[in-house]
């Protein structure tokens, strides 16, 4: 009998667990797990929720969190690595400093501040520490449309600031930005996103709105989408649009789980 011994990308993800399993560290696996990478995972904090809403949160302690780096580092080769949920600026200097540490390949950062149902994530005081240390070192940044305003200190009214929003991040060192539009407009008929390259070129990707209440995890799975695809050396571009597809094909079909704000189906892309 022969043996077969496959071989699946390692891609990681720094995040924090939400316990109903429809984001953070729980998207993000369930993306690498449908994009067929093998996912592992440094977990940085827990939060308490179900689809009602989050209800509590405690960040792990700094030492075990270097323990979770080094034994990865010691034992796995890890070709992408995304960042969730980093709650505080002592955690996000943690990381960065990690990172930096040891190879785990291109970084993709998804700046977690709050989530969509108006959950703070990320302390107010570490809003600066994001920009000063993790945004210079990313790879690929996907802020949604409250992240590029913290972020840049502007007030984003229209498609046009959001392109100069993904120009300024470009400058304060990212090297590719996939600025997400606004969706919150009952009435809209699309979510338009704002794509930058490091090379210059800039692009919108569109996507028809879907009404559902399921959209909890959406922007933890299109950048674990980025990070999968990166990590089975895609270029930067076609891991973007692989991934606003690939989420918006998991937006577009509902599971029943929970009774108020749900998942999306990450099963849907690959049907
Ligand atoms: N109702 C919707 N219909 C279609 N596409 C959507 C909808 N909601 C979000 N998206 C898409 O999902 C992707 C993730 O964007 P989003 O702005 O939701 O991220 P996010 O707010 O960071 O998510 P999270 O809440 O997980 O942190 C984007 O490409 C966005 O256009
Ligand atoms: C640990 C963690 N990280 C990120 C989110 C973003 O979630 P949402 O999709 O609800 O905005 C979350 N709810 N929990």
């Amino acid at each position: 009998m022969i043996f077969m011994v496959n071989e699946y990308p390692q891609v990681m993800t720094i995040a924090g667990s939400d316990s109903d399993g429809s984001a953070g560290m729980q998207a993000d696996l369930h993306t690498f797990f449908t994009r067929k990478v093998y996912g592992i995972s440094v977990m940085t904090a827990c939060v308490a929720g179900n689809s009602y809403g989050i209800h509590a949160s405690v960040s792990l302690p700094q030492d075990f969190i270097n323990q979770e780096f080094a034994d990865i580092a010691e034992d796995f080769k890890v070709k992408a690595t995304k960042t969730g949920m980093l709650a505080d600026s002592a955690l996000i200097k943690n990381v960065v400093e990690n990172y930096q540490k040891y190879d785990f390949g291109p970084l993709i950062v998804d700046p977690v501040i709050m989530t969509k149902h108006g959950n703070m994530l990320l302390e107010e005081s570490a809003f600066e520490t994001l920009r000063r240390l993790l945004v210079p070192i990313a790879t690929v940044i996907t802020p949604n449309f409250y992240e590029s305003e913290k972020l840049t200190g502007m007030k984003i009214k229209n498609d046009d600031d959001l392109e100069v929003a993904a120009h300024k991040l470009q400058d304060m060192g990212a090297k590719n930005v996939v600025a997400k539009g606004y969706h919150q407009d009952e009435t809209q008929k699309k979510v338009c996103d704002f794509v930058l390259l490091e090379s210059g070129k800039s692009f919108w990707l569109s996507a028809p709105y879907h009404h559902t209440t399921h959209i909890n995890g959406t922007g933890d799975s299109l950048s674990a989408c980025i990070a999968a695809e990166i990590g089975k050396e895609k270029g930067i571009e076609e891991a973007i649009r692989t991934a606003k597809d690939y989420v918006n094909m998991a937006i577009g079909s509902e599971i029943s789980v929970g009774h108020k704000f749900g998942p999306i189906n990450h099963w849907a892309p690959n049907n």
